[in-house]
Order: structure tokens, then C-alpha cells, then sequence
């Protein structure tokens, strides 16, 4: 593994000759809030591999040059523009490997403009999109070239897609090739309705030949773990007992025993590969809820050397069951948020590590279908919008840590695990080694924030896009929430009305986005793998 390099500045194309180009932006001045294409950020809290250091990052033409020490004799090596951006941290970009951007086809639902300038305002600097939700799904070459040309111009930050594995391409051994070549960065399948119709669910001999071909090309398969036990669990509902507008009747229609079925499932396919000796690809489990007898299965099948990861996201983490309020539909999402005590007990598997990455699966919908007026949690729209809450939950864990560490060593979060669970982790999960660390060599995809900085979320707080009150309303709910008294340990005492502040994000070098302003011309790329 790479150190990070803390020498005095060298030239970074004598020792990468070729990395200086890729994705080199051609220099246009109005994708970055900052004129320079060679210059310094300097802090006194800078996340490299290593540990936090105080020091200077050089970035040129989009890519990390060098990083020094403060104590290092570097008076000379940092001529040139020097952003200094005193105790503030600098982290490597949020890489969210997990985002329903809905363009082409539901561009009401959330688009690449919206979903973009929301994910720079949270220091998200690459964005992975999922294939379900857009119309047409990203299934097919054809399907991925209409992704990519309704993103153009749109972009702030970098994004990659995700192709969809469904019945219809699974068998077919050309199309699943076609999808590959034409750039997707994996394949991800559901292993139960998707609530898209042009998104049906695989079986196991679907997943079986895509993991075949998914190693030849060393991309991973991401799969929505859920298998309905009953086919129609609603039906077990009583009349009468079983309130739709209660949130503990929809938790009853998607117990855990479905997260657990279909990871046994995926287990045992992945087993059955080891055992014939052939080559297999990475597994990727999304959006982990359960963290009893699934995590079980992860934790003994990670030991017995399985090339697999898991993530879970923030909603999972910063709500338990009985705090959603009745008719709230804002908080449905599947495999749903279930009660205090698995939360708790996911907490305790992210901090031992048995929880790989973070994610947000931001996948909003048009109000209406969140049935607000009705608040049936059995007929609204699944899913939560929720990539602006990322910055939050990014800023709760830290201030956690640093306000509190002390009283808690045992579970200290430290920078260098949320740059492990939001950047590297799934950076190299997407394949983009160049993105999620602060190296040299590395794109200069970095965010800027002052985790103790006193600032207000209130009303007139603008980093929501598409849906913007709604948004605004999730997040002072969560604010609200935390504030009440819980079990958990992790619950942080003093006020979340003060939140951090986001000072700066740098999309390969580019100065996207600053002090609640984004450059003028939207320049990030997409990621098409090679
Ligand atoms: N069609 C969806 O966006 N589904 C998503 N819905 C959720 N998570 O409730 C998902 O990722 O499964
Ligand atoms: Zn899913
Ligand atoms: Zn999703």
C-alpha cells in the first residue's frame, strides 16, 4: 500500500506521467470558484492515510501533487496561491456509491442538475448512480448512452453508473457484455419487487451467471437483499389492528427474516462458486438494516475469506422505529428502519468494523407519491431522500467524536473512519482508485468543513435542490429527534441546532462549490469505466 507522501514537493508528472491527464478538465475558469490551476491548501487538519496532519496539500491541474508537513523546511515549495483554511478539515470528497439521480424519464423525481449541485453543497464530490428509477432503466448499452447524454452539462460532481441486472439481460451473455464495455462501473440487481416496472427482480441463477461474467471484467455486483416470504404479507395484516398510517404495520410487512433469506441466499451462491474453483466476483450488499441474524451470516462468511462488502446508511443510524411519528411517510424506505435496539446494535457493528461503507440511497420521489395527506405507509412511494442528510450525519459522527471522544474512547469516531467508510472504502468499491484519499497522484476531489464551527440550520438554510421544503423538513426532524432522550450511547448532548459549515468543495481541483455558492458552469464528468 502507498504512504502518503509527506517529502517537499517533486513535479507530480515526472513520477505519474500519465495520470496528470486523465480526466483532465480543459481549463475553463468558469468551473471553478478560484482562478488558479496550481496552488496550495493549507490546514492545520488535513485526513491523509496516515492520520490528520497540519500542513499543505498542492494541487495541480486537477490532481494532488504533494503534501507537506508543517514542520517540514517547505517555505519554498509553497509559492505560488495559497488557500489557507486554518483549523478547518480537509477531507478527501464524500464518494456515494449509492444515489437514485432518476434522469432521463423522472427528472421530476431528482436529476443530475439538482442532484449534483445538492451533493457539492454536502462535499460529495463522485456520485455512483443506481439503474432503477430513470426511465428507461440502465439495463443495456443503448439505455447507459441515453444516461450519459441527458447528464451532460448537468454535472457538479463526478458521476459513475451502476447497470441493472435483470431477467432480461441476465441469460443473455452479449448484452451483459455490451452494458460492461460500455462503461457501467457493476452490475446491481433486486432480489424482490423493485417498485419499477422496468426493473424486475432476479433469482438466484440470474445472480449465479452475472457473478461469471462480472469477474471477467473485476467489477462487483451490488444486490437490494430483501426476499419477500410471503407473497402477500400484507394479507396477514388484521382489519382494524393493523393501521396503514402506523408506522409499526408497515415494519411487519418487511420483517428481517427477509434481509436474512436473501443473504443466506447470496451466501450460498457465492459458496458454491468458491467450492467449484471458479473465479467470482465482488459481492456487494446494499443498504444493510438487520443487524442480528443478517450481520451474522456477513460476519462468518467475511471470516471464511468471502470477497464480499456491506453498507448501511445514515437513516439507519440516526432513526430508530419508535420515534417515526404515525402518517410520517418521509421515513419509509426499504428494508425499512427498524427498532432501537437493532440500531443500537448497528452502530456496534459499523464501529467494530463489521460495516464496510456509508451511503445515503437518496432516492426521492415527487411528493405527491408519498401520499402526505393519507400517510399510508403501505401504498406511498419507498425511499428517502436523503443525500443532503449526508453532510449532517457526516457532521453529527464527527462533532460526536470530537466533543466526546474522550468520555467514550471505546467507541471514538475518529476523522479517519468517516474518510474510511465515506471516501475510500467506496471509492475503490466503484473502482476509481484515483478518487477517496488524500495522496499524492490522487484526483483533488476534497471538501472543506469546520466540524465545531457554531452555525445555525434554520430555515434560510440553502443546500436543498429538488424538493426543497421537503428536504428542509427531514432535516429538522432529525435535528428534533436527536435532541430526544434515547438508549443510545451515541447520542450526542449538546444542541444539533449547531451544525457545521461547510467551507469548500474541490472536484479535481475545480472550487465547486464555496460559502453557499457554486461555480458558474457545472464541470464534472462521467465515469465510464474502461
Ligand atoms: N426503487 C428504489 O429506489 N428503491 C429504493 N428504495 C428504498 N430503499 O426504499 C432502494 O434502493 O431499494
Ligand atoms: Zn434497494
Ligand atoms: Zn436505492
Amino acid at each position: 500500500m502507498d504512504g502518503v507522501d509527506v517529502l517537499p514537493t517533486y513535479n507530480v508528472q515526472m513520477i505519474f506521467p500519465s495520470l496528470s491527464f486523465i480526466m483532465f478538465q480543459p481549463s475553463n475558469s468558469e468551473c471553478s470558484l478560484l482562478p488558479h490551476d496550481h496552488f496550495w491548501i493549507h490546514s492545520k487538519r488535513i485526513v491523509t492515510p496516515e492520520g490528520v496532519i497540519s500542513g499543505a496539500v498542492e494541487i495541480r491541474g486537477g490532481n494532488i501533487g504533494s503534501i507537506v508537513k508543517d514542520k517540514d523546511p517547505h517555505e519554498k515549495v509553497l509559492k505560488g496561491h495559497v488557500v489557507d483554511y486554518g483549523e478547518a478539515v480537509v477531507m478527501p470528497g464524500l464518494v456515494d456509491v449509492h444515489v437514485h439521480l432518476d434522469e432521463p424519464g423522472r427528472a421530476e423525481w431528482e436529476g443530475f442538475y439538482t442532484g449534483t449541485r445538492a451533493a457539492a453543497a454536502g462535499g460529495v464530490t463522485t456520485l455512483i448512480d443506481m439503474p432503477l428509477n430513470s426511465f428507461p432503466s440502465t439495463v443495456s448499452e443503448e439505455t447507459l448512452r441515453l444516461k450519459v447524454e441527458a447528464a451532460q452539462d448537468k454535472l457538479y460532481v463526478d458521476v459513475g453508473f451502476w447497470g441493472g441486472l435483470v431477467p432480461d439481460n441476465a441469460f443473455n451473455k452479449s448484452a451483459l457484455e455490451g452494458l460492461l464495455k460500455a462503461g457501467v462501473l457493476g452490475l446491481k440487481s433486486f432480489m424482490c419487487p423493485s417498485g419499477i416496472n422496468d426493473f424486475p427482480m432476479t433469482n438466484a441463477s440470474h445472480i449465479k451467471e452475472a457473478l461469471s461474467t462480472l469477474a471477467d471484467y473485476d467489477r462487483p455486483l451490488l444486490v437490494h437483499s430483501e426476499i419477500q416470504l410471503d407473497f402477500d404479507s400484507t394479507s396477514e395484516l388484521k382489519d382494524g389492528v393493523d393501521d396503514p398510517r402506523s408506522y409499526s404495520t408497515y415494519l411487519k410487512t418487511r420483517p428481517p427474516s427477509w434481509e436474512e433469506a436473501a443473504i443466506k441466499e447470496l451466501l450460498s451462491i457465492i459458496q458454491d462458486k468458491r467450492t467449484s474453483g471458479h473465479q467470482w466476483a465482488h459481492l456487494h450488499i446494499v443498504h444493510l438494516s438487520d443487524a442480528s441474524a443478517s450481520l451474522d451470516l456477513i460476519k462468518g462468511a467475511k471470516s471464511s475469506g468471502a470477497r464480499l462488502s456491506v453498507e448501511t446508511c445514515p437513516h439507519y443510524l440516526a432513526f430508530s422505529a419508535e420515534n417515526i411519528p404515525d402518517r410520517d411517510t418521509r421515513f419509509k424506505c426499504a428494508p425499512p428502519i427498524r427498532d432501537a435496539a437493532n440500531n443500537q446494535k448497528l452502530w456496534e457493528a459499523l464501529m467494530d468494523g463489521h460495516i464496510d461503507m456509508l451511503s445515503s440511497d437518496h432516492s426521492p420521489s415527487v411528493p405527491e407519491l408519498k401520499l402526505f395527506d393519507e400517510g399510508d405507509f403501505l401504498r406511498a412511494w419507498g425511499g428517502i431522500s436523503s443525500l443532503q442528510v449526508d453532510t449532517l450525519l457526516f457532521s453529527w459522527l464527527a462533532l460526536f467524536f470530537l466533543l466526546h471522544g474522550h468520555l467514550v474512547k471505546k467507541y471514538g469516531i475518529t476523522l479517519n473512519q468517516l474518510a474510511s467508510w465515506w471516501c475510500e472504502r467506496p471509492a475503490k468499491l466503484a473502482g476509481q482508485e484515483l478518487k477517496g484519499t488524500i495522496m499524492s497522484g490522487k484526483h483533488a476531489d476534497l471538501v472543506v468543513w469546520e466540524p465545531d464551527a457554531d452555525f445555525v440550520i434554520d430555515e434560510s438554510y440553502s443546500i436543498y435542490h429538488k424538493h426543497p421544503l421537503w428536504s428542509l423538513q427531514m432535516l429538522l426532524r432529525l435535528l428534533s429527534e436527536s435532541k430526544k432522550e434515547t438508549k443510545s450511547i451515541y447520542q450526542p448532548t449538546w444542541d444539533p441546532s449547531y451544525q457545521e459549515k461547510f467551507l469548500a468543495t474541490f472536484v479535481r481541483g475545480s472550487l465547486v462549490y464555496s460559502d453557499g455558492k457554486h461555480a458558474p458552469t457545472a464541470c464534472g464528468v462521467p465515469i465510464l469505466a474502461k
